[in-house]
C-alpha cells in the first residue's frame, strides 16, 4: 500500500496525528471521532513511513478482544501480517515479561495466575488460620483492599496504617503475600505490580525494553490505573514516540483505581503535542446530540465538541416498561422487527449496568429462538466443571498450587473428609509448607485412620501418576486423558438432567479447546500446557465458543466500551439501577455513571432505545423505580416516548411468562394497565398489574405520593380519573 492510500480515508486532524513526525502526542476526543483508527494507521505509517520494525511497536489495549482487533485491523492496512510487535492489554503484556524474566522476577518457571475466585478462597483460608471472623470480615473486603493497594504500587512496607481496620487489612495482606509467593501465585493486580518493579529493579533488563520499544501507543488511555501510567513511564524512558488516545468522558472505571488524571500528568510528563478530533463518524445527529447534552450535565471535564454532518436520523425511543418481563418482551419485538428488515441480529445490542439483569433477556430470547451471545458474565473457563479439570492440569504442572489442591482433593468424592483435610492444613501451617507436601507429611506420620490414608494417597498417586502418563501426549490428549482418569467425566455423566449434559458437554468443549490452542510465537512456555493455563487465566470467556455465529450482542455497559453497534438498547435506566444506589454514597461516582451512560449511547450508530421499567424483581425482590435522571437529562426534542398497552403477568410458577400485547382491559375488574385511578387514601395513581380473578383478584397502582401497591381489588374502590 502506499502512502497515499494510508491517509486516505482520514480528515484533516486525523492526517496530522498519523502522519505526525516522530513525538509525544496526545489525541483527544470524544467517542466514535475515530481515535481507534488514528492509532491504527498511525501504526501502519510508523512502519511504511518510518520504516519502523513491527519488533518496535508496543501498542495497549483495554480488552484481549480490542487487541485482537487491532492487530487485524493492522494486517488489513498493512496487507500482509505483522509479527513480533506486541498489541495487548496491560495485564497481557506484563505477564509476558514475567514469564520470559521469571527468575528475575522471584517467581517459578511454572508461576500460576490467580483468578478472583481463587483468590478470594485463598484469603479465606487465611482468615481462618488466622483466627478472623469471616461474618465480620469478609474476605473480599481483603481481596478490595490488596488490589487496590497494588494498583497504586503499594507493598505492605509502604503502607502506614493509621487506625484498627487498617492495621488487620495490612496484616492479611502481608500474610497473603507471603502464601502467594511461597506457592507460585500472582493475582491480577500482582501481574502489573511485579512486572513494574522487576524493571525498576533491573536496569539492564529496562535498558533492553527501552531500546526495543522505540514506539508506544495506548488506546483507552483515560483508564489507566497508577501502576500502569507509571509502568509505561518507566519502559518509555526519554522515548519520544508514544501516542496516547482517550476520552476523560469515557472514563468508567475510577472505581477500580483508573485515574483521569493521568492525562494531565503524561502532558506534563512527556511534554506532548496534543491534537483533538471533533466530527463523529459514528453516529446519528439526534444521537450525538443527546449524549453531548448528558455529558455536558458533568463539572469536571477538559471539554471538547462533537459535531458530525451525517443525517438526523430517529429520535431516541423511551420505552417505559411495566416491568422487566415486559421490556424484555419488547426488546425482543424491536429486534425481530429488526430482522425483518433484512438486518443481522450480531448488528443489535443489548446493553445493562449489572450482569444479573441478562437472566430474562436470555430467557425472552431462547423463548423465540434468538441467538445471544453474553461477552462477559458467567465465563466458559469459570464454570464450576471446567474450573475443576483447569485444576487437576494446575496441580499435574505446580504441586505449590494450594488454591487447586484444595478444590480437587475431594473432588470427585473420593472419601476425604473435613478432619483430614484440617489434619493437612495445620501441618502446612505449622510447617510452611504447600499443602500437597503437607499431606504427604501427615501421612508418614500416622495421623490419620488407615481409609483416610488410603484415599489421601490414592489421590496422591493419581496426580503423580497423571503428570508421567500425559508427559508423552499432545495438549489435547493430555485433557482427554486427565479429564477421564481423574474422575470428572464419570461423575458428571452421573449428574442427571440438562445441567449434567451440559456440563459434559462444556468439559468436552474444553478437550476441543486444548486441541485448537496455538502457543503465541513470542511468549516462552516451557510447555504447551502450561501456555494454555495461562491463556485460561488471562483471556478468559472473552471470545466465548460461537464467535462467528450471528447473535445478538449482551453486554454490560462496562465490556461495551470501544464498540460500535447499528441498533443499541440501554435496559433498566432507572433510578437506583442506573445510576446506581452506591453512586449517591460515594462522591463523583454520579458523573462516573453520567460518563458510564455516555459511553453506552455513543456506542449506537442508527437507532438506540432506552427502556426503563416501573416494577423489577431482581435478587429475588421486587423494587419500584422512577425513570433514570439520565433520561431526564435529554434534550426533548431527541427523544419519543413509547407505551404499548402490554399486558405481561408474571409466572406463578418459575420459568415461562406469558404476555399478550393488547389493548386490555383486565377481564373483571373493568381497569386497564396505564389507567389513572384515585385511591381515598392513596391519592392518585396508574394501573400496573392485575393478578387472580373474582373475590381474590388484587391489582397493582403506582400511587405518585407513595409509590406501588397490590390491594385487593374487591376493598380498593379505586375510581377512574
Ligand atoms: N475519517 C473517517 N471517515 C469515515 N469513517 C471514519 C473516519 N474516522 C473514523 N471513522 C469510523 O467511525 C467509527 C468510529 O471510529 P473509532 O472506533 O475509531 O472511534 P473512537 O474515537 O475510537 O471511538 P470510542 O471513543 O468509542 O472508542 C468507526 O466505524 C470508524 O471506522
Ligand atoms: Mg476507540
Amino acid at each position: 500500500m502506499d502512502v497515499s492510500e494510508l491517509l486516505d480515508g482520514l480528515n484533516d486532524k486525523q492526517r496530522e496525528a498519523v502522519a505526525a513526525p516522530l513525538q509525544n502526542m496526545l489525541v483527544l476526543a470524544g467517542a466514535g471521532s475515530g481515535k481507534t483508527r488514528v492509532l491504527v494507521h498511525r501504526i501502519a505509517w510508523l512502519m511504511q513511513v518510518e520504516q519502523s520494525s513491527p519488533y518496535s511497536i508496543l501498542a495497549v489495549t483495554f480488552t484481549n478482544k480490542a487487541a485482537k482487533e487491532m492487530r487485524s485491523r493492522v494486517e488489513a492496512t498493512l496487507q500482509g501480517p505483522v509479527s513480533g510487535m506486541w498489541i495487548g492489554t496491560f495485564h497481557g503484556l506484563s505477564h509476558r515479561i514475567l514469564r520470559q524474566h521469571h527468575k528475575e522476577a522471584n517467581l517459578p518457571e511454572s508461576f500460576q495466575v490467580l483468578d478472583s475466585d481463587d483468590q478470594v478462597r485463598m484469603i479465606r483460608r487465611l482468615l481462618k488460620a488466622m483466627n478472623i471472623d469471616e461474618k465480620k470480615w469478609p474476605a473480599k473486603q481483603f481481596a478490595w483492599y490488596i488490589g487496590a493497594q497494588k494498583d497504586e504500587g503499594r507493598r505492605p512496607k509502604d503502607i502506614q496504617a493509621f487506625d484498627l481496620n487498617e492495621q488487620l487489612m495490612l496484616k492479611v495482606y502481608a500474610a497473603y503475600q507471603d502464601a502467594c509467593d511461597r506457592a507460585g501465585l500472582v493475582d491480577f493486580a500482582e501481574i502489573l505490580l511485579r512486572s513494574y518493579e522487576l524493571l525498576a529493579t533491573q536496569p539492564t533488563l529496562l535498558r533492553h525494553y527501552q531500546n526495543r520499544f522505540a514506539h508506544m501507543l495506548v488506546d483507552e488511555f483515560q483508564d489507566t490505573n497508577r501502576i500502569q501510567y507509571l509502568w509505561l513511564r518507566l519502559l518509555a524512558g526519554g522515548s519520544r514516540s508514544i501516542m496516547i488516545v482517550g476520552d476523560d468522558d469515557q472514563s468508567i472505571y475510577g472505581w477500580r483505581g483508573a485515574r483521569v488524571e493521568n492525562i494531565r500528568q503524561f502532558l506534563e510528563d512527556f511534554d506532548a503535542h496534543t491534537i483533538r478530533l471533533e466530527q463523529n463518524y459514528r453516529s446519528t445527529a439526534t444521537i450525538l446530540k443527546a449524549s453531548n447534552a448528558l455529558i455536558s450535565n458533568n463539572a469536571e471535564r477538559m471539554g471538547k465538541s462533537l459535531w458530525t454532518d451525517g443525517v438526523d436520523g430517529e429520535p431516541i425511543s423511551i420505552y417505559a416498561a411495566f416491568n422487566e418481563l415486559d421490556e424484555a418482551r419488547f426488546v425482543v419485538g424491536k429486534i425481530k422487527t429488526w430482522l425483518q428488515g433484512g438486518n443481522a441480529l450480531q448488528e443489535c445490542a443489548v446493553l445493562y449496568r449489572n450482569n444479573a439483569q441478562s437472566r430474562i433477556l436470555e430467557e425472552a430470547f431462547l423463548q423465540e429462538g434468538l441467538k445471544y451471545r453474553i461477552y462477559g458474565g458467567m465465563r466458559f473457563f469459570e464454570r464450576q466443571e471446567i474450573k475443576d479439570a483447569l485444576c487437576y492440569l494446575r496441580l499435574i504442572t505446580n504441586r505449590n498450587d494450594d488454591a487447586a489442591f484444595e478444590r480437587i482433593i475431594n473432588t470427585p468424592v473420593r472419601g476425604i473428609g473435613d478432619k483430614t483435610l484440617s489434619h493437612i492444613r495445620d501441618c502446612a501451617r505449622n510447617t510452611s509448607q504447600p499443602l500437597w507436601y503437607a499431606a504427604k507429611s501427615v501421612i508418614a506420620e500416622k495421623h490419620l485412620s488407615g481409609r483416610a490414608v488410603n484415599a489421601v494417597n490414592q489421590f496422591l498417586e493419581l496426580v503423580e501418576s497423571l503428570e508421567q502418563t500425559i508427559d508423552e501426549l499432545n495438549l489435547e490428549q493430555q485433557a482427554k486423558l486427565t479429564i477421564e482418569r481423574s474422575g470428572l467425566m464419570a461423575m458428571y455423566q452421573a449428574e442427571k438432567g440438562e445441567k449434567g449434559r451440559a456440563r459434559v458437554e462444556n468439559l468436552e468443549e474444553l478437550i476441543n479447546a486444548c486441541g485448537q490452542y496455538e502457543p503465541p510465537v513470542e511468549e516462552e512456555f516451557s510447555t504447551p500446557l502450561q501456555g494454555f493455563l495461562a491463556y485460561t487465566s488471562l483471556e478468559a470467556g472473552e471470545g466465548q465458543a460461537e464467535e462467528h455465529e450471528d447473535a445478538v450482542q449482551m453486554m454490560t455497559l462496562h465490556s461495551a466500551k470501544g464498540l460500535e453497534f447499528p441498533l443499541v438498547f440501554m435496559v433498566g435506566v432507572e433510578e437506583g439501577m442506573f445510576p446506581s444506589q452506591q453512586s449517591h454514597e460515594e462522591s463523583g461516582r454520579l458523573e462516573e455513571e453520567r460518563r458510564l451512560c455516555y459511553v453506552g449511547m455513543t456506542r449506537a450508530m442508527t437507532k438506540l432505545y432506552i427502556c426503563h421499567a416501573e416494577s423489577r424483581r431482581l435478587y429475588g425482590q421486587e423494587k419500584y423505580h422512577s425513570p433514570s435522571r439520565f433520561i431526564r437529562e435529554l434534550p426533548t426534542d431527541c427523544v419519543e416516548e413509547i407505551r404499548i398497552k402490554t399486558q405481561v403477568t408474571r409466572p406463578t410458577s418459575a420459568g415461562r411468562f406469558s404476555a399478550t400485547v393488547t389493548h386490555a382491559v383486565f377481564e373483571d375488574s373493568g381497569f386497564t394497565l396505564g389507567q389513572r385511578v384515585l385511591h381515598a387514601k392513596f391519592g392518585a395513581g396508574t394501573v400496573l398489574n392485575y393478578e387472580g380473578s373474582g373475590a381474590q383478584s388484587r391489582i397493582q397502582v403506582n400511587f405518585d405520593d407513595v409509590g406501588s401497591k397490590w390491594l385487593v381489588t374487591a376493598y380498593a374502590r379505586l375510581q377512574p380519573l
